[in-house]
């Protein structure tokens, strides 16, 4: 339960609320919490009655209120499926609100109706789940409920006094790395690899300090590793993208990590956040228990089907030219596009993309197979995410591991791979999206799979046929549209190896490797 009242002198905002995890009776329209304002006290005063955000939505953890200041516009929103609950009239009456308002599509057209600025609309719509205690109009990010699992991370940040833009730049060029982390950096990947990885959010204490200071924009990386990396114009190998070469931006090169700058233009951006507004829902983390969900990853999200628009099918058109992975979402390489929206203090916490995230699945005896039938389009390879507009504050995606932070930038796209060669699941692709400090993030964390096929052989023969073999392999390796194929699995008995081989991508390769592996087999 909150109560809190807290005045900054412009405006104010009060508290109310229960839990909707340990009160059942908030969870439905006919709740008799919803017909009294006794768990949801609101205080408005006569000259400052501006602003009032009812969050009615079943699931909803908090009622908020807010009060601006009176050169603010007067509005009333609410948010949810109740149409007209009785304290809503009760406001209507009293001539304090504007409208009701049901779902993302009604708020906008509410906020078109009185003209308001959209973009505010969104910072309504979204920080409402955000573990915010506060956030005014403009959406900066002020306090952070104790709750909040990135506490930490932005506690610096959230309690400087003066929270501008300045602060927090300043607070991110000077923040000294510590030496205890300086240290750790030697073993990080040997370190990393050996790490438990049972559990979606698992993280340790070590990833959580570096991401602290990755999400201001330190990078841990030594000058010698730095120096190696470059920025450079280029078609990746794609015909397609020989007349219009992109620009290419290294972030780390083992693993790999690359920005890849203007890919997208305005317009394609507002057509993709325009096709998810009314499909937003409440973002799930695979796994994890559904009413904390929020915790972990406090977005929304929308799924966009590619045949529905010409701007789904070039987006996906543009990451298969530039990853050489196959985008094909009928055959299943490509989940649908995945949109995302990040209020003020929308974060995601540390995390993997790849699927197979239990070490005793490969440490089974057959692990190919049961990795296909529990996971019949196979692993993500790789993910693709887009940054679909400017953040104002924050909102970085940290990979703590590897030790660089990058900056989500309108228009352009990070690209990693989630998968060793070998198949499994790279434990140094833990990754996190800092929590927005100001204003909204929008994004397309696009993860594309291996599907194709699989492929299970005997070589009898010889030890120079496996090597051979091998050698064979390696050269389909550099195949132009298979960019991570694996062979994963070879067991020794006598002189016998059996491979099995999950392939990833292009069907020449498939093709190519069952061929060859039958014709070395036979
Ligand atoms: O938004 C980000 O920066 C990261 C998002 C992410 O990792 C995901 O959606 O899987
Ligand atoms: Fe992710």
């Amino acid at each position: 339960m909150y109560g809190e009242n807290v005045t900054d002198g412009v405006w104010q905002t009060v508290w109310g609320g229960v839990d909707a995890g340990t009160d059942p009776a908030y969870s439905t329209c006919d709740s008799p919490t919803l017909r009294t304002l006794d768990h949801c006290p609101l205080r408005l005063r006569p000259h400052h009655p501006r602003i009032l955000i009812f969050d009615y939505t079943p699931s909803s953890t908090h009622c908020v209120f807010q009060q601006l200041s009176p050169t603010q516009p007067k509005v009333v929103m609410m948010m949810g499926t109740c149409s007209t609950p009785p304290p809503f009239l009760l406001l209507l009456m009293m001539g304090v609100c504007v409208g009701v308002v049901e779902g993302w599509g009604s708020v906008e057209h509410l906020a078109r109706a009185h003209s308001l600025d959209t973009i505010i609309v969104e910072h309504l719509k979204t920080y409402l789940r955000q573990h915010l205690q506060e956030v005014d109009l403009r959406n900066n990010f002020t306090r952070m409920l104790p709750t909040h699992l990135l506490q930490g991370v932005v506690k610096e940040v959230a309690e400087d006094p003066v929270l501008s833009l300045v602060t927090t730049r300043r607070l991110a060029k000077d923040w000294p790395v510590p030496l205890e982390v300086q240290k750790q950096e030697e073993n990080k990947v040997l370190e990393s690899q050996e790490m438990e990885t049972s559990d979606v959010i698992s993280s340790t204490p070590r990833d959580k300090q570096v991401l602290s200071l990755l999400c201001r924009g330190h990078t841990l990386l030594t000058a010698s590793e730095s120096s190696h990396l470059k920025c450079h114009v280029g078609s990746r190998g794609s015909p397609w993208l020989r007349l219009m070469p992109v620009k290419v931006e290294e972030h780390s090169l083992d693993p790999a990590i690359l920005s890849f700058h203007d890919l997208f233009l305005p317009h394609q951006l507002a057509v993709l956040r325009q096709l998810s507004r009314p499909l937003l829902e409440q973002a799930r983390v695979q796994g994890a228990d559904k009413s904390l969900t929020y915790m972990y990853r406090s977005s929304y999200n929308a799924w966009l089907r590619g045949p529905t628009h010409p701007v789904v099918r070039a987006v996906n058109h543009m990451i298969a030219a530039l990853t050489g992975l196959e985008m094909d979402e009928d055959k299943e390489e490509a989940e649908l596009l995945q949109t995302n929206l990040y209020g003020a203090g929308g974060h995601y916490i540390p995390h993997m993309d790849f699927l197979a995230l239990y070490r005793s699945l490969w440490e089974s005896d057959n692990p190919v197979e049961k990795l296909m039938k529990e996971f019949p389009n196979g692993d993500r390879v790789a993910t693709f995410m887009i940054y679909m507009n400017k953040v104002e504050e924050g909102g970085r995606t940290a990979f703590p591991r590897v030790g660089v932070s990058v900056e989500p930038r309108e228009g352009s796209a990070v690209f990693w791979y989630n998968l060793l060669p070998s198949g499994k699941g790279d434990l140094r692709m833990l990754h996190a999206a800092c929590p927005v400090l100001r204003g909204t993030k929008w994004d397309v964390p696009q993860t594309v799979s291996t599907s194709c096929c699989i492929t299970t052989f005997k070589l009898t023969n010889s030890v120079l046929g496996f090597v051979l073999h091998h050698v064979q392999l390696v050269h389909l390796m550099n195949y132009q549209y298979c960019t991570v194929p694996f062979f994963s699995w070879f067991n020794y008995k006598k002189f016998e190896v059996q491979c099995s081989c999950v392939v990833t991508q292009s069907p020449q390769y498939c093709t190519s490797i069952v061929l060859y592996s039958t014709a070395l087999s036979s």
